[in-house]
């Protein structure tokens, strides 16, 4: 058979996830010709096996809608995973979509060797090559595992049947939102999470509110224990033994222990990039890829989770844009400081910028403050009458020398829209003092920002005028 020679192009994406199908629309608009490989479906995970059905059947449980409507809710939000909707975005900007596995080859000009179905292989040759290839799920190293039911959030987000009881093993943000939303779909929950709290990372109090939030749904919140052996139960389903010597029965795992970059076999190293000891593509501010060298390989760049860097949504498409900005001949870079960490759950939580530990340890003089909801009038106006109940509040980071907000972290009702103030106020470094000056609407959530930043305004005055003294 004579070989097909190479097709020359202006860009090769491989991936058409949050990142790659954002970059590719980008840079075709620019007037490039870009070619997007994707293997499965245009869009990648986020509208059809992560984000959307995930806030789907959190919100179908949140209002008390039965398991069956929730299935149908979620697969009409998931367009029935039919990605026919984004082939025709990708056609109207001129993309040309290439159905199929790609992956770099050794040498120059950079090449994609694209497996097409059918047996078939296509290579295409070009300047630019964007990686945008995503996460797969981390399956835990524990013993029997692969002997007993088990889902990863791809299956729990397409199931239409429902557990009678589910262990959730791992405590981030997937198994808290799948946890609470097949508690309140009818299963019985229980989250084993190895860390001594939820959401890990964050503050001790945001991982103690959303353990509260978890077991006033219905869901067993076991923390400070790590899932060893797994075994069948006879009966279809798994028995799990826990490190402090119990066990969970469940008819089914969902493994939620965290995700890494999909890096396999995709000819990174080959092409002079480099990769970090987590498996991700490592790049600099401007998603070149980096050399071995920790210099950027001329035309490779990469975004999105296969980068390890921010693994969000929001994340990937920040970088698919400074990307093409910087295409378009405009200097632009990154800036991971105030990108939101939200958990969509029933309250939610929204964190961004640095916890107050991860300011001391990156060498800041920290103070920060805390306010309740509870006491906001707000509370007083959801029939409570005892605004103790209304659970959560806002806490504010800041460097006690400069007044700049660090970082916040908001936990409550609709946390994730009125949290966003923060998020700004830590992109712009904004500092107490104007935060202080800012006037929030009478009866909002957002008024709790208030009585934090004036007190740490107040003990900034306090301490300046202690220094002049
Ligand atoms: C349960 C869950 C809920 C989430 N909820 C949120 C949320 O609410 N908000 C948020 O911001 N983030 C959320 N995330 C994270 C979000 O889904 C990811 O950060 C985002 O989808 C990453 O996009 P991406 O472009 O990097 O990759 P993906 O969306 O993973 O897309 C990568 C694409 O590349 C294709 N591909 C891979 N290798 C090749 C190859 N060699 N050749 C051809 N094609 C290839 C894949 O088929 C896939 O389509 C959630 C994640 C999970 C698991
Ligand atoms: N609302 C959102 O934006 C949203 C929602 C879901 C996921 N995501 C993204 O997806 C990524 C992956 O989420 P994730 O929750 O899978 O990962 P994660 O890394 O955030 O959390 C995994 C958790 O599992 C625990 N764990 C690991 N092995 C364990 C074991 N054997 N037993 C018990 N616990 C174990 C870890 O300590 C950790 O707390 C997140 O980092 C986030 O970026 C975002």
């Amino acid at each position: 058979m004579t070989p097909v020679p190479p097709r020359t192009v202006d860009v090769v994406v491989i991936g058409s996830g949050s990142g790659g199908k954002m970059a590719a629309q980008e840079l075709a608009r620019q007037g490039r010709r870009v070619a997007l490989v994707e293997d499965t479906r245009v869009g990648g995970f986020c509208p059809y096996l992560s984000c959307v059905p995930a806030k789907s059947m959190l919100l179908s449980a949140h209002a008390g809608i039965p398991f069956d409507e929730a299935v149908r809710v979620r697969e009409e939000a998931v367009a029935g995973r039919d990605d026919a909707g984004a082939v025709e975005g990708l056609g109207a900007d001129g993309v040309q979509l290439v159905r199929g596995r790609g992956r770099l080859l050794p040498g120059r000009p950079l090449t994609v060797e694209v497996d097409l179905p059918g047996g078939r292989a296509e290579r295409l040759r070009s300047g630019t090559v964007v990686l945008a290839a995503g996460s797969t799920p981390v399956r835990p190293p524990v013993d029997g595992l692969d002997d007993v039911p088990t889902w990863t959030s791809e299956d729990a987000l397409s199931a239409t049947e429902r557990p009678g009881r589910l262990l959730v093993l791992g405590g981030g943000s997937v198994g808290c939102e799948l946890s609470q939303a097949y508690a309140g779909l009818g299963s019985e929950v229980v989250l084993v999470e190895r860390d001594e709290q939820l959401l890990p990372g964050e503050a001790r109090w945001v991982g103690d509110f959303m353990a509260g939030t978890l077991r006033g749904s219905g869901v067993e919140v076991r923390t400070g224990v790590t899932a060893r052996r797994a075994e069948p139960d006879g009966r279809g389903g798994a028995v799990v033994h826990l490190d402090d010597g119990g066990e969970v029965r469940a008819d089914r795992v969902l493994v939620a222990g965290g995700r890494s970059p999909r890096t396999q076999n995709l000819g990174v190293e080959a092409a002079g990039g480099s990769l970090d000891d987590s498996g991700a593509v490592r790049i600099d501010s401007r998603c070149r890829v980096l050399s071995p060298q920790g210099r950027p390989v001329p035309g490779l760049y990469a975004v999105g989770d296969v980068t390890g860097v921010s693994t969000y949504t929001h994340s990937a498409n920040m970088q698919a844009r400074v990307l093409a900005e910087n295409a378009a001949g405009r200097d632009r870079e990154t800036d991971y400081a105030a990108v939101p960490r939200a958990v969509y759950t029933a309250p939610p939580v929204f964190c961004v910028g640095m916890t107050a530990a991860q300011a001391r340890r990156a060498g800041h003089d920290v103070d920060s403050e805390m306010f309740p909801l509870g006491q906001l009038e707000r509370a007083n106006l959801i029939g409570i009458g005892c605004g103790d109940e209304v659970p959560g509040g806002v806490e504010v980071v800041v460097d006690a020398t400069t007044g700049v907000v660090l970082g916040a972290a908001c936990a409550g009702r609709e946390a994730d829209s009125w949290g966003a103030e923060l998020a700004l106020a830590v992109r712009a470094r904004l500092d107490v003092d104007l935060l202080e000056e800012h006037v929030r609407g009478f009866l909002t959530w957002s008024e709790a920002v208030y009585p934090a930043v004036a007190e740490l305004r107040r003990r900034r005055l306090e301490r300046a005028q202690r220094a002049a003294a």
